[in-house]
């Protein structure tokens, strides 16, 4: 049989065993097996050259039973409106693992942002939330930045929002510069979230982090920033990757060059020569290997040629079911994504907090409350994943599910 690389009906399969485990019956599953809601936009963007180009947009909101819906928008040549109900669902899953009053949503349009010109970028930021802004706000779905999407675009789409509410709504989008509301921390929180999840899962398996060999592959947001907090503790980064290539080094690479060098697209890799493919790297020989770039990388035809010890997913989806089968078998702790990358949202909820009641706090405020949702999330996924025998992703869509699946029975809507 060909592995499943569809990453919706993947995750219905985990969600459907969860709620299994969990009880709920097949009228629960009905109602969670897709987003409650999922929109199409066609966004019509005046280019550079004068001529009009159509976008194709998404919007997917799993379910707001809890509250409001929260997810990333995404900018890729690859989005699909089946990857968009699958971050949808895995954005519900997040909120309820790290206890955020929120439901999962999540957004893409089809485009490659590193061949448009700024102006063609803010024309199609602002155009998407024309499109959506009757289902989208600060109390319906809250939007943030996510592959390819930076606190630039999450400023031009709160501005063209607040134009159309004819109200200032910073708490209409997550992620933005901090001179328009965003908040302490918020560029380097899905970095920092994996970082203490690293660090619990290394105490785990007794790797001592100082000396400890990592290999992350992608160098954006959350690859970038990861790579800096593990050298400066001591950590040696032996392999980095972006969409052109990786480079490896198992003395450990000059991290401080790469990030002085790199693009605001994440790209690095291409001022070099002696460069390895993405697929080399992922089996590098590492104590820890962090997925922060796309799905599907870790598949079933590479999961045994995996030689790390711990695998922390950053990115959304990196690995498949029948590749975390494969790693949990072998004896390889895996930490799945919903877990080890709900740094991000976190403090997007603090920053939305913020918003809301206009009191900014400090860094050291914001890093303190991320750190104690990330511990304390990891400590229940591992012991239910412990006391069940179960992989660390059962376990943690179980936890990530309750909380929409209860709100949902107490609402009446299964
Ligand atoms: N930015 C955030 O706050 C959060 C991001 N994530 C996830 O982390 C992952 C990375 O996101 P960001 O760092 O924000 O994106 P980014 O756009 O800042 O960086 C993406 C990186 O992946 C690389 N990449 C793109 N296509 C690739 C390919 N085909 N093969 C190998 N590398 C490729 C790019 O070159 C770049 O280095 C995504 O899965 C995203 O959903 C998860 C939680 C929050
Ligand atoms: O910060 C947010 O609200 C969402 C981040 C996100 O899209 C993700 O965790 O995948």
């Amino acid at each position: 049989m060909t592995e499943n690389l569809n990453l919706f009906t993947s995750t219905q399969v985990v969600i459907k065993d969860a709620l299994d485990k969990l009880g709920y019956d097949e009228g629960m599953y009905d109602l969670l097996k897709e987003p409650i809601r999922m929109v199409e936009v066609r966004i019509p963007v005046r280019m550079d050259d004068g001529k009009v180009k159509v976008f194709t947009g998404f919007r997917g909101q799993h379910n707001d039973a809890v509250g409001p819906t929260k997810g990333g928008v995404r900018f890729h040549p690859g989005v699909t409106a089946d990857e968009v109900r699958a971050l949808s669902m895995w954005m519900t899953l997040k909120a309820g693992i790290v206890d955020l009053p929120y439901g999962g949503g999540k957004g893409g349009i089809i485009c490659d942002p590193r061949e448009m010109s700024m102006g063609e970028l803010e024309r199609l930021s602002r155009g998407y939330v024309r499109a959506l802004s009757q289902v989208m706000g600060p109390t319906k779905d809250i939007p943030a930045p996510d592959v390819f999407t930076n606190a630039q675009i999450m400023a031009w789409m709160m501005d063209e929002y607040s134009r159309i509410d004819e109200f200032n709504s910073p708490g209409f989008i997550t992620g933005k510069p901090i001179v328009l509301g965003g908040s302490q921390g918020r560029d380097r929180a899905t970095a920092e979230g994996v970082t203490i999840i690293i660090n619990e899962a290394a105490k785990k398996r007794g790797i001592d982090m100082k000396g400890a060999r990592v290999v992350i592959q992608g160098f954006g947001n959350a690859g970038s920033f990861l790579s800096k907090f593990l050298h400066d503790a001591g950590a040696k980064v032996i392999g980095i990757s972006d969409a052109y290539g990786a480079l490896h080094d198992p003395d450990g690479l000059d991290i401080d060059y790469l990030l002085d060098r790199r693009d605001s697209f994440g790209t690095v890799t291409t001022l070099f020569d002696n460069t390895i493919t993405n697929a080399e790297l992922l089996e590098l020989d590492c104590d820890i290997l962090v997925p922060a770039a796309i799905e599907n990388q870790i598949t079933e035809k590479n999961a045994n040629n995996i030689k790390a010890t711990i695998v922390v997913e950053a990115a959304n989806g990196p690995t498949t079911s029948e590749a975390t089968k494969i790693l949990t078998d072998r004896g390889i702790l895996l930490v799945p994504d919903v877990l080890a990358s709900a740094g991000g949202v976190t403090v997007s909820y603090f920053e939305w907090v913020q918003n809301n009641m206009g009191y900014y706090w400090t860094e050291e405020e914001v890093r303190e409350k991320m750190t104690t949702k990330m511990v304390d999330a990891f400590e229940n996924v591992y012991n239910v994943a412990s006391t069940r025998n179960i992989d660390m992703r059962l376990a943690a869509y179980m936890i990530g599910i309750r909380k929409t699946a209860e709100a949902s029975r107490f609402r009446g809507w299964a």
